[in-house]
């Protein structure tokens, strides 16, 4: 039975017919690199429908690199091409005062795998900026830093919410928050959390070297900026961090158990070197040992699949498994990632999130619909 479009509408602000915004939300992007850059790509298309329809202004006050920013975006198109604007010296601080601005609710966004961004965060907490991120350094890092935006949210209004940080554009903080919040209590999670890692295994049959199809997950934009954090388990790792922390477990990344697929010889190099061997060919130290896993799991009649885990002890483990064709899990294709989650109520049936987690689309998505919870809280205390 055909249902008609509007009994499906679901509850969000109805479409004003006002042409004029009747909210601003100031944002700066820092790190336009492949997630930011699709953001701002995004901010663009989306910028006329948002404000007739929802009467939000999304007004775009910066953008800042590691070296330099680019302020006063009054562009009405954000426009980024050479020479539509003036560039300065970066520096994060006066980044921030100038998006914050006199009035009015602003958002930084970062979009970087940076330390020394994520470094700032509760000072632009506890000065009312809010701030959006796919970068898990904050959320999986040393756990005063942690502790210290938790308590900046916690003294004031101002929010910090990353959302892509796990499985990309996929709403997992979103439903395990919604569990926690309802009085549910986590048990364990399972799944596969690494996109990257998903791609490369369901790609991986023996015809090309593990390392060719590295190199193209990495020019698809789906691993980290260094893809040696993918194959080390380290990104997955965090994620689980990110969600054992959400929970109210004081997981730090010492406390996984990670099985790392980087030789010890390519570990030793810079990124830079690393990306630069990477671009010139074959890493045998990396495709024979994975040839011979995949072999031995095929004989057994099994798939190699990346997974981690988080048990009701507090164990957390990340590896690569010979999973036999029967597991859900051995049947996921290309990016997807898969998040089981056990709690009190979802206790004898797992609740599932699964689908895409890696890209910077679906990524730059995901970090686009927390700005856009950011203004919709706005709207409600308003
Ligand atoms: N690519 C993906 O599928 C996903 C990425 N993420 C996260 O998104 C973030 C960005 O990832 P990508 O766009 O793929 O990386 P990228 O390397 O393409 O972009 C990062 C950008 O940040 C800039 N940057 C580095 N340090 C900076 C600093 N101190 N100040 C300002 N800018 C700085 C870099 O120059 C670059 O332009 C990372 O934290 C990553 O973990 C999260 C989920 C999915
Ligand atoms: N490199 C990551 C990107 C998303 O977090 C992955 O492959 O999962």
């Amino acid at each position: 039975m055909d249902i008609p479009a509007s009994s499906v509408e679901p509850s969000r602000p109805r479409p004003r017919t006002a042409a004029l915004p009747t909210r601003t939300l100031a944002l700066g992007v820092i790190g336009p690199g492949r997630v930011g850059g699709a953001l701002l790509e995004q901010l663009r298309a989306a910028r006329t429908r948002l404000a007739t329809q929802l009467g939000l202004a999304l007004e775009l006050r910066g953008v800042a690199t590691r070296h330099r920013m680019w302020l006063d975006c009054d562009d009405p198109q954000l426009d980024r091409r050479a020479g539509a604007q003036t560039w300065r010296p970066a520096s994060l601080d006066a980044f921030a005062a100038h998006v914050r601005g006199l009035d009015g609710p602003a958002v930084l966004v970062d979009c970087s795998a940076s330390e020394a961004v994520a470094d700032r965060y509760a000072d632009w907490l506890c000065t009312g900026l809010h701030v959006v991120t796919p970068n898990k350094l904050a959320g999986s890092g040393p756990l005063p830093r942690w502790q210290a935006i938790r308590a900046a949210v916690a003294a004031g209004s101002s929010r910090w919410r990353h959302e892509a940080t796990v499985c990309a554009g996929l709403p997992v903080i979103q439903t395990l928050r919604d569990l926690l919040d309802t009085g549910d209590t986590l048990h364990a999670i399972d799944g596969m959390l690494s996109g990257t890692l998903a791609w490369l295994c369901s790609r991986h049959d023996g015809a090309q070297p593990f390392s060719m199809l590295l190199r193209e997950a990495h020019a698809q934009g789906y691993t980290e900026p260094d893809p040696r954090e993918d194959l080390s388990g380290t990104d997955v790792a965090r994620k689980l961090v990110i969600l054992a922390r959400e929970a109210g477990w004081s997981l730090s990344l010492e406390d996984v158990e990670v099985e790392s697929l980087v030789p010890p010889a390519l570990a030793a190099l810079s990124t830079d070197a690393f990306l630069d061997r990477l671009g010139q060919g074959g890493l045998a130290g990396l495709d024979i040992p994975l040839a011979e896993r995949l072999a031995r799991a095929r004989a057994a009649g099994c798939r190699l699949r990346h997974v981690a885990s988080l048990d009701t002890h507090g164990r957390a483990r990340v590896r690569l498994e010979a999973l036999p064709a029967h597991h859900p899990f051995a049947h996921s294709r290309l990016t997807d990632n898969i998040v089981q989650l056990r709690s009190a109520r979802y206790c004898d049936n797992p609740l599932i999130v699964q689908g895409p987690g890696a890209g910077p689309q679906v990524t730059a998505a995901g970090v686009f619909a927390d700005v856009l919870r950011i203004a919709e809280a706005q709207e409600a205390r308003a």
